[in-house]
């Protein structure tokens, strides 16, 4: 579905919309101030009798000063209505802000992950370098920090990927072992959430972890104390080096929120290795967000911002794609859909069947 074929605002709407971009990131450090002093929540606990701003300064110990310029912001917000009384109220948009796992997600990923690197995006994308990076460390890539980069920055980078792929996976994973799997490799494997969710799921998979050497140790421990070593392979890799083989003797590959690490050519090339390694009846499971296939706005607006978090901060080159660009990318590896299940679970992923077209790939 197509929600950016046109836009139905007339010209003042148009300001008003022009004014919340211009003003976005007040409104956000607005936000997280009310979500963090306790402000929105006071305000909530009010419910329908609603509250004054003096009364919630007083609930929430911070200056009358403070709570006056935060809760009048939340009008224009649209997180608080006030009536002739000087009654606060909290709005839906209010409740979203405290209580929606996505909203939370996402403010506190470009909080703590993001706004401070997200300054250099316009260099990032003159360069094609994440210069927002230089704000936690000389990496090339944010993956070949992420396992150093501080806790509370780390905390809500992974909410932030899991809150996508744990709504997904317990839906998807019957629709991959219907395909049947018996040895999988999982390249990016990250935590070993989608391995450990297989090796509870079918108890004779055997599943062949691939990821970079501090994400692989957190997963290789995981499935350690889990009790699935047995079934397990822990494979280190930097996927970027072409010269990484990918084993074969697999009958499918799994890669999830993992090729939108890397550009078309990037991907092309990887893809290429999973041919490779597959024999003719393999299976290549991709499952991915793309933003022209939501079927809700929300969903498309949340895939596409995610992208700048790659441009500014994760590798400079790569983004949440176009399903169109994407496919194409994967093709040129040597493979064909042979099925898409779009709309999985609330993030909206895209599932991706693919297998080998008959004629190799050219390297
Ligand atoms: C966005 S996470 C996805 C994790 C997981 N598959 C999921 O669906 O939640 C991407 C993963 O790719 C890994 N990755 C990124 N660049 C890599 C590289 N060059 N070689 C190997 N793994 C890489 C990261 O370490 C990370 O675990």
């Amino acid at each position: 579905m197509n929600h950016f074929s046109k836009f139905n605002l007339s010209a003042i709407q148009a300001k008003e919309a022009a004014q919340r971009i211009a003003f976005g990131p007040v409104m956000f450090q607005a936000a997280q101030a009310m979500r963090r002093t306790g402000l929105l929540m006071t305000v909530r606990n009010a419910r329908n009798a609603g509250i004054t701003l003096e009364d919630a300064a007083e609930q929430t110990g911070i200056p009358v000063y403070g709570a006056r310029v935060l809760m009048e912001a939340g009008l224009g917000m649209e997180v608080f209505t006030v009536d002739d009384n000087g009654l606060y109220r909290i709005t839906t948009t209010g409740y979203f802000l405290l209580f929606d796992d996505l909203t939370i997600a996402n403010l506190n990923f470009v909080d703590d992950v993001c706004y401070d690197g997200l300054a250099f995006l316009e260099e990032s994308i003159r360069n094609g370098k994440p210069e927002g990076l230089r704000v936690f460390g000389k990496w090339d890539t944010i993956y070949e920090g992420l396992s150093r980069l501080p806790e509370d920055v780390q905390k809500s980078w992974f909410a932030f990927d899991h809150h996508y792929s744990d709504g997904s996976f317990p839906l998807v994973i019957k629709i991959v072992f219907e395909l049947g799997v018996q040895k999988m490799i999982d390249i990016g494997t990250n935590t070993g959430k989608w391995a450990l969710a297989c090796l509870a799921y079918h108890p004779d998979v055997h599943i062949t972890m691939m990821d970079l050497p501090g994400q692989l140790q957190i997963a290789e421990r995981r499935v350690r104390e889990k009790g699935f070593a047995d079934r397990t392979t822990a494979i280190p890799v930097n996927i970027l080096d072409e010269n990484a083989v990918i084993p074969k003797g697999h009958d499918t590959i799994w890669m999830s929120q993992f090729l939108d690490c890397f550009s078309e050519q990037e991907i092309t090339s990887i893809v290429r290795r999973c041919y490779d390694a597959l024999d003719e009846n393999g299976k290549l499971l991709i499952l991915e967000n793309f933003w022209d296939v939501q079927e809700h706005y929300v969903a498309a607006l949340t895939i596409q911002m995610t992208s700048l978090y790659f441009t500014a901060l994760a590798n400079g080159n790569s983004q949440m794609y176009d399903s169109r660009v994407f496919i194409k990318a994967v093709e040129a590896g040597g493979f064909y859909v042979e099925k898409q299940i779009n709309h999985i679970g609330e993030a909206g992923h895209t599932l991706l069947v693919c297998r080998k077209k008959p004629i190799p790939p050219t390297h």
